[in-house]
């Protein structure tokens, strides 16, 4: 068995309505024996659609995950939902620290290390986003970003079993624009540098996914990059041809 069986997450954001199960069950259908010993896929809907996906979901392998949780279990939090509730519709794992959670809700390094230790709490596997901005890469501090990003948000105890980790370039989510090959290489080997000092052989198992402006035309090399263990996907996420033409990459 390979040291770290890749995985490709669609993030639905705040797109899908009911009637979308039905494109899950387009993603359901073309996850063939083929494609499931080879990768691992999970959709991540609004919270709306977790419990119906979960359902329809049953028995397909594909996983079904939140995109953000409260780090409480319950309590007085409007509008929140906790790991607790996302793991008692079925659900197997949770995104935080997304990009959008850090700029549009000010949420910092401590919140999403906070959210991925109430993922492991409830069971679930946390997607822990991190990523420069633009700015931050022409100043040429991209990855002294990415250091202060894994030293405030990675929790103790992490393993491969409880934390999936995203690089996820702000200025590349739904550009249309990506790193080349040797930046992405660039972070993703430093990333599994910072996981082996941290966590030795356990940090081996770790995955690192790469997210921003996924699609099929480009999954091929990206995926093919060292150290890239699959891919945290956006808007080509929402049809299933586009979704599974990226994870078929991997068949
Ligand atoms: O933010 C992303 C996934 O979490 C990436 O979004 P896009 O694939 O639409 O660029």
């Amino acid at each position: 068995m390979a040291l770290r069986t890749p995985l490709v997450v669609g993030n639905w954001k705040m797109n899908g309505l009911k009637a979308s199960a039905a494109e899950l069950g387009r993603m359901i259908e073309g996850y063939g024996p083929e494609l499931r010993w080879k990768v691992q896929m999970a959709v991540c809907p609004p919270a709306t659609l977790i419990q119906t996906f979960c359902v329809v979901a049953l028995g397909s392998r594909i996983w079904i995950g939140a995109q953000d949780c409260n780090a409480q279990q319950s309590g007085a939090f409007t509008g929140d939902i906790s790991a607790e509730m996302i793991a008692d519709c079925g659900g197997g794992l949770v995104i935080v620290g997304h990009s959008e959670r850090r700029t549009i809700y000010a949420e910092t390094d401590a919140e999403a290390r906070a959210k991925a230790e109430a993922a492991r709490r409830a069971g679930l596997v946390a997607v822990l986003c991190i990523g420069e901005t633009e700015a931050e890469r022409l100043d040429g501090r991209a990855i002294a970003v990415i250091d202060s990003q894994l030293s405030g948000s990675v929790p103790d105890g992490a393993t491969g079993s409880n934390l999936v980790l995203a690089y996820e370039p702000v200025w590349a989510i739904g550009s249309g624009r990506t790193p080349t090959t040797a930046e992405i290489a660039e972070v993703h080997g430093h990333i599994r540098k910072w996981l082996d000092r941290r966590f030795g052989k356990e940090g081996e198992r770790i995955r690192i996914l790469y997210g921003g402006s996924v699609k099929p035309a480009n999954a091929v090399e990206i995926l093919a990059i060292d150290n890239v263990d699959g891919a945290l996907v956006g808007g080509a996420s929402l049809k299933a041809a586009d979704f599974l033409a990226i994870a078929a990459t991997y068949a």
